[in-house]
């Protein structure tokens, strides 16, 4: 029926465990909740160089390193999505929410205490069956 919108989205993970969330805007979709930072592909652009660029434009967090995590496509009322994960094994930069979003680094047992979209519930059990 609609088209899919492909989605970057990175699991950003410290040398303490911690991954980092952010707070979506109230103005958007699925706005307030928290998110894996991100956004959508844009043309020309591999989903590394549309997570890469995201990162850095959102929470100041400079890519080294990617690896892929699960793929969960959803279909919203409003949109579908296909929510194209990565981990980012390796980072350099503090992170700030660019945009003015409220930021926070969370352990993963602690994730499930966050409001997500309905789509991420999947994300996180991916994060939980991952091997550190
Ligand atoms: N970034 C991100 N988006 C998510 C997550 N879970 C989830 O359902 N989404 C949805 C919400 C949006 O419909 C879509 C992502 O779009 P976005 O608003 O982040 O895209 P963008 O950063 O490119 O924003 P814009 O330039 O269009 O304003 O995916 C998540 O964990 N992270
Ligand atoms: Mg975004």
């Amino acid at each position: 029926m609609s088209r899919v919108i492909h989605v970057a989205v990175g699991v950003v993970r410290r040398s303490d465990g911690k991954i980092l969330i952010a707070r979506r805007p109230d103005h958007l979709h699925m706005g307030g909740r928290w998110e894996f930072p991100g956004g959508k592909v844009e043309s020309g652009e591999s989903v590394q160089q549309a997570l890469t660029r995201e990162l850095l434009e959102e929470v100041a967090i400079e890519v080294d390193q990617l690896q892929p995590l699960v793929e969960i496509q959803h279909e919203y009322a409003e949109k579908t999505v296909l929510l194209d994960t990565w981990q980012v094994t390796a980072f350099s930069g503090e992170a700030q929410g660019r945009e003015g979003q409220e930021t926070a680094w969370v352990a993963v047992q602690e994730l499930n205490n966050y409001q997500f979209p309905d789509a991420n519930q999947a994300i996180i059990e991916a994060i939980k069956a991952v091997e550190v």
